[in-house]
């Protein structure tokens, strides 16, 4: 691909990944990405982060289009998790920039990635500005959005807020804007990012919305280090808004019943379960763990107001998949959401009792477990309808709150 003028003598210079499939656990498969990086030519050449070092040639083809790799006088690394940052050595080597601008937070990451003493490194706090000639860049730290080092740069001249990983989306596309893409698959690729890597750190995308607020930054482009680029009002608004929406984490009348089984009684009670959840007029996904990947189903746990999981006691505990979502589901912290572990045994039964903690610890709202000796008769999948209804009703309670 070649490289796009975004603005004037801004260029979008990054990378289009077809391939990728998963990112640190979050499963992108038939998606893709890209590692978007921003070129200003200015008085001051400046670079905006970088690639994926497999992308290196690619990368500097697509910069040599546009300037003279030896001409870059400055680079700014936004975020330096190896997608963005993975080829800051070779273009500090390459291009001997006058100064390489980062977060305090950044500098101590550049130090743990690259031990190097002599790089001109200048750090920059929320509310400092450089010049480039006939443009400034101003920074907004953006502490754990989604890594320490994490920052934006807004350029007012151009009304642009580079936002590294904020507001991306894991989508390979010829496409390089939002208004040129699917709305509803481009807002589930808004939602999967953020369900998958953003969600824990909500607060701090609230704190950041409100400061862009407060600071009256004038935005008429958003354009973020992975996906498509954000251009014009309406479209900035729909990805601050999309955020704020994301954010607030309000529970919605949707409910996720993910489990897996060894001889399907498990799998009986879940589908009971969900039986009852409809009857309270609950949307439901049933996820069985063999068939999806724990970030498909995060995704559907973020979009839920209610998350019931199933598991036979397995060793006296519970199966790997199930520990395995719960463990993934655990690190993102979703909030509000109501939870209920259901489960066959065959004698000790530890399985409702220990997924019952790991969603108590996840702050969750309990209803009471189900469990059931072996394979459910009548009865027992009468109380797993139930549980569905009491779920529903609970659901209906906290969204009315
Ligand atoms: C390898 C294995 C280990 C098991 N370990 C336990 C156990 O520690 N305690 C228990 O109560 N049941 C245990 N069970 C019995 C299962 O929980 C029981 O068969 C249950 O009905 C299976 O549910 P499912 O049909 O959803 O797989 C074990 C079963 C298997 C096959």
């Amino acid at each position: 691909m070649r490289p796009i003028e975004i603005k004037k003598d801004i260029f979008w210079v990054g990378c289009v990944d077809w391939n990728e499939l998963n990112f640190h656990g979050y499963s992108i498969a038939r998606h893709g990405t890209t590692y978007n990086a921003y070129l200003v030519k200015d008085e001051k050449i400046t670079l905006f982060d970088t690639v994926k070092a497999e992308f290196r040639e690619e990368f500097l083809e697509m910069l040599s289009q546009v300037v003279n790799i030896e001409d870059i006088d400055y680079i700014v690394a936004n975020h330096l998790e190896p997608d963005h940052g993975g080829l800051l050595a070779d273009l500090v080597e390459l291009a001997k920039p006058e100064k390489v601008f980062c977060s305090p937070m950044g500098k101590r990451a550049i130090d743990a990635h690259f031990h190097q003493e002599n790089w001109p490194i200048e750090t920059k706090k929320t509310g400092d500005k450089i010049s480039l000639g006939k443009r400034t860049v101003e920074f907004v730290e953006t502490r754990m959005l989604h890594w320490p080092d994490s920052m934006l740069s807004y350029i007012p001249e151009d009304k642009l807020l580079i936002t590294n990983d904020a507001f991306g989306q894991n989508v390979a596309s010829t496409e390089r804007y939002a208004d040129e893409m699917d709305r509803n698959f481009l807002k589930r690729r808004m939602t999967e990012y953020y369900a998958n890597i953003v969600v824990p750190y909500s607060p701090v995308v609230e704190k950041t919305l409100k400061g862009v607020e407060e600071l009256d930054l004038d935005v008429d482009m958003i354009a973020p280090d992975h996906g498509v680029i954000f251009r014009g009002k309406e479209d900035v608004a729909f990805a601050m808004n999309s955020y704020a929406e994301f954010a607030s984490q309000k529970p919605k009348n949707r409910a996720v019943v993910v489990y897996d089984t060894m001889w399907h009684s498990t799998e009986k009670m879940a589908k009971a379960i969900v039986t009852g959840l409809v009857d309270e007029g609950v949307s439901v996904r049933l996820m069985h763990l063999k068939s999806y990947h724990h970030s498909e189903v995060m995704t559907e746990v973020f979009n839920a107001g209610a998350v019931i999981v199933g598991s036979p006691t397995h060793n006296n505990g519970i199966l790997p998949l199930v520990a395995d979502m719960l463990t993934y589901m655990k690190g993102l912290r979703p909030q509000n959401k109501i939870g209920a572990a259901f489960g066959s045994f065959g004698w000790s039964g530890e399985c409702v009792k220990a997924i019952t903690g790991w969603l108590e610890d996840m702050s969750f709202e309990i209803v009471d477990p189900v469990k059931t000796k072996h394979v459910p008769d009548a009865t027992a999948l009468e109380q797993c309808v139930e549980l569905g209804r009491a779920v529903g009703k609970a659901l209906k309670a906290k969204i009315d709150e």
